[in-house]
């Protein structure tokens, strides 16, 4: 069975139903699988004909076995992925010789979270009703985890959902897909701050969980969490399956923020997927590339940009690529988080640890009108309109290439419907929201605005998770 240990070092060692129970191990560190499963080059090139499902069973089976039945699983990822809007659940865009853009947003709302958050539903009530437990789930969104969350798991029986996002900070079609789903179990706040506020108030929550009055425990949605993770590896697999992987190397492009997507494409080359460069693409809010260019981690005040999914300053998942990069010691993470969650000074990582990074990760940093550019240049030559978020991607795969005749894979990370101000910005018309959408702009909405106030949101949430 699979065992997870924290990052840090000092927390108990966890089966996969306890880490989905749980967000941050209570050493402060995040979950990781003890040992990575492997996979042989034979065994992948054996999986090249499977359709999405089967090979989600694959690659998500050796995390969950002996806590998830395998039967359950695949009827789970049946459920899931059938429902999505395209057959081929992740389908492939080319736009050039080589180059092309991983279509990760034909699920229900529209962005790469369903792939996790609709899973993560299900595995929840399976685990849950067993246990027959209730839980409280908490997250954090600076746009699209929430609304995933949100329908990943409205018809769980035995959850309450919380979710903080930055008021007036989502697109309103983003906004309107988490504060219109109805049930008595889903709640939504604004909070009067930022992304970072949000996220820094839900870790908080974790890390002392008094406001539940031991009645109930905290469950992540967020990519802390390890089952969303596990779920994002699938399709870095099912895209280098479809151009002729494994018997040749890939490179990706991903937009990041929180830095768990291109975290799973980095456990997809640990599993033994050949990927030849994995290139991290971010807005303004660059620490990520100013870290890897300079060796300088400094948080700067957060920026509002017209990609404000990845309007994130602190990178939760960095930690796991940082855990690995220090040999897994750890006492010496915690001592470099400890400096770097202190977000006041800038912190040096030793160059020979970056330098094993640099060995596969390039990164770029792309501007709002670099953004624009890039989808009016995309548009000109392809026909094909790029969400803000997917566009940055391209633009950093096109500046950081390393070898042409490697097929250059951008993550879509989410649909352009959701993004009036960049859609309309670089000239285009609103494309229309899907069938199953299209009421969305007359749906009446439900949001509590707080404070970013720790104590003022877990009173509203402990009142809600209690009022009955
Ligand atoms: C559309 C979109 N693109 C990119 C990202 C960045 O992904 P990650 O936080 O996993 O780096 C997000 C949010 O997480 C997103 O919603
Ligand atoms: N971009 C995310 C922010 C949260 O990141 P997560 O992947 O850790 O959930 C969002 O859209 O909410």
């Amino acid at each position: 069975m699979m065992k997870y240990i924290s990052t840090r070092g000092n927390a108990p060692e966890l089966t996969f139903e306890d880490v989905l129970l749980t967000g941050l191990a209570t050493d402060g560190g995040l979950y990781v699988p003890k040992e990575v499963p492997q996979f042989s080059l034979a065994e992948i090139e054996s999986w090249r004909d499977l359709p999405y499902t089967e090979l989600a069973h694959k690659v998500i089976y050796p995390f969950v076995e002996g806590c998830v039945d395998s039967d359950a699983l695949q009827t789970m990822i049946n459920e899931v992925y059938g429902a999505f809007g395209h057959k081929a659940v992740a389908p492939l865009q080319q736009l050039d010789n080589n180059e092309y853009v991983l279509e990760l947003f034909h699920g229900p709302t529209l962005a790469f979270k369903d792939f996790a958050l609709q899973l993560l539903g299900r595995l929840l009530d399976y685990v849950l009703e067993r246990r027959n437990e209730k839980v409280v789930i908490m997250g954090a969104t600076s746009g699209d985890t929430g609304s995933a969350a949100i329908e990943g798991t409205k018809a769980c029986r035995n959850v309450d959902i919380f979710i903080l996002h930055p008021y007036g900070k989502v697109s309103e079609v983003q906004r309107r897909q988490m504060t219109t789903v109805v049930g008595d179990n889903i709640f939504n706040i604004a909070i009067k701050g930022n992304f970072d506020q949000a996220q820094d108030m839900v870790k908080a929550s974790f890390g002392d969980q008094s406001f539940l009055r031991g009645e109930r425990k905290l469950v992540a949605v967020n990519s802390i969490n390890w089952a969303r993770i596990m779920s994002q590896i699938v399709y870095y697999f099912y895209s280098s399956l479809n151009l002729g992987g494994p018997l040749r190397p890939m490179a990706y492009s991903v937009p990041t923020g929180n830095f768990g997507d291109i975290f799973a494409g980095y456990m997809a080359k640990k599993m033994g997927l050949p990927i030849e460069q994995l290139i991290i693409a971010t807005n303004s809010n660059d620490v990520l590339h100013r870290l890897m260019s300079q060796n300088l981690y400094e948080v700067h005040p957060l920026q509002h940009t017209i990609t404000p999914s990845m309007d994130i300053a602190v990178s939760s998942n960095f930690e796991r690529l940082l855990f690995d990069l220090y040999d897994r010691d750890g006492a010496a993470l915690a001592d470099l988080m400890a400096k770097m969650n202190k977000r006041t000074e800038s912190v040096e990582v030793s160059e020979d640890k970056l330098g094993k990074a640099r060995a596969l990760f390039d990164s770029f940093a792309v501007s709002e009108d670099l953004t624009v550019q890039t989808m009016q240049e995309v548009y000109k030559e392809t026909g094909y309109l790029l969400d803000p978020h997917t566009a940055i991607g391209v633009k950093a795969a096109r500046e950081c290439r390393r070898n042409p005749r490697i097929p250059m894979i951008t993550l879509g990370t989410a649909h352009p419907v959701k993004f009036e101000d960049a859609v309309l910005r670089a000239g285009f018309d609103m494309p229309k929201l899907p069938h199953h959408l299209s009421d969305l702009m007359t749906r009446e909405e439900r949001l509590e605005v707080l404070p970013a106030d720790l104590a003022t949101v877990q009173e509203f949430i402990a009142t809600n998770t209690f009022k009955d």
